[in-house]
């Protein structure tokens, strides 16, 4: 099984975050942008569908510790796949987004982790996460569905609504904080400031912001 294989980072210096790389996954139009968007700016409008790759930081402060969450946004699109695999690579976390309103989304999360499995490192932390809990009347995924394949792999899994701000920031925290109890070796040294945009609309070329 091919995986990922991550160089030993030296330590980074008390005073400056930890850097920790967390992947986005999953179909298009779950609400992947949308969750980013919330977290890391506390806003929720319209935006175009990803093309290859969207890149956010946040430095987050977990009790006295803090560290920055480098956020990998991928584009759910079928057509953009064989980049976003580019983007997996040295990973830490994986946030795997389904619509709770759309059954083939969830039924493609399933299909996302057999990916991660073979090109990720295997201690990468994943979270599967049910989004747009605003539109329950709609519901085609139960929250127990979500919980029982989350919990029959080992998955962390929380329900969450970008747009009325509902557990977003716990997801991202709780992420974090796992993150952070793991060890030392599962971080890298600060890189300096990454840039914050977004890769979006058609016009724009699939590749992810430099930093
Ligand atoms: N009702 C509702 N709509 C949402 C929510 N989150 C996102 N949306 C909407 O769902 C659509 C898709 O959201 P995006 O955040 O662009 O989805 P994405 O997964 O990043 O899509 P791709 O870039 O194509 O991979 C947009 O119209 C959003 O406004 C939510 O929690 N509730």
């Amino acid at each position: 099984m091919a995986q990922a294989h991550r160089t030993p980072q030296p330590r980074a210096a008390p005073s400056q975050p930890r850097v920790f790389k967390l992947v986005l996954l999953g179909s298009g139009s779950v609400g992947k942008s949308s969750l980013a968007l919330r977290y890391v700016k506390n806003d929720f409008k319209s935006i175009l569908p990803t093309v290859g790759c969207a890149f956010f930081t946040k430095v987050v402060d977990v009790g006295a510790a803090s560290l920055k969450l480098e956020i990998w946004d991928t584009a759910g699109q079928e057509k953009y796949h064989s980049v976003c695999h580019l983007y997996f690579r040295g990973a830490n976390a994986a946030l795997l987004v389904y619509d709770i309103t759309r059954k083939d989304s969830f039924l493609k999360a399933q299909q996302w982790l057999k990916d991660l499995e073979e090109e990720l490192h295997p201690e990468v932390l994943v979270m599967l996460v049910g989004n747009k809990t605003d539109l329950s009347q709609e519901r085609e995924v139960t929250f127990q569905e979500g919980k029982e394949f989350a919990d029959s792999q080992k998955l962390l899994f929380m329900e969450t609504s970008a747009k009325l701000n509902h557990q977003v920031s716990e997801v991202f925290n709780t992420v974090a904080q796992e993150l952070l109890q793991r060890g030392d070796e599962e971080g890298q040294a600060p890189r300096g400031d990454a840039a914050v945009a977004l890769n979006k609309g058609p016009a724009r070329q699939a590749k992810c912001c430099a930093h």
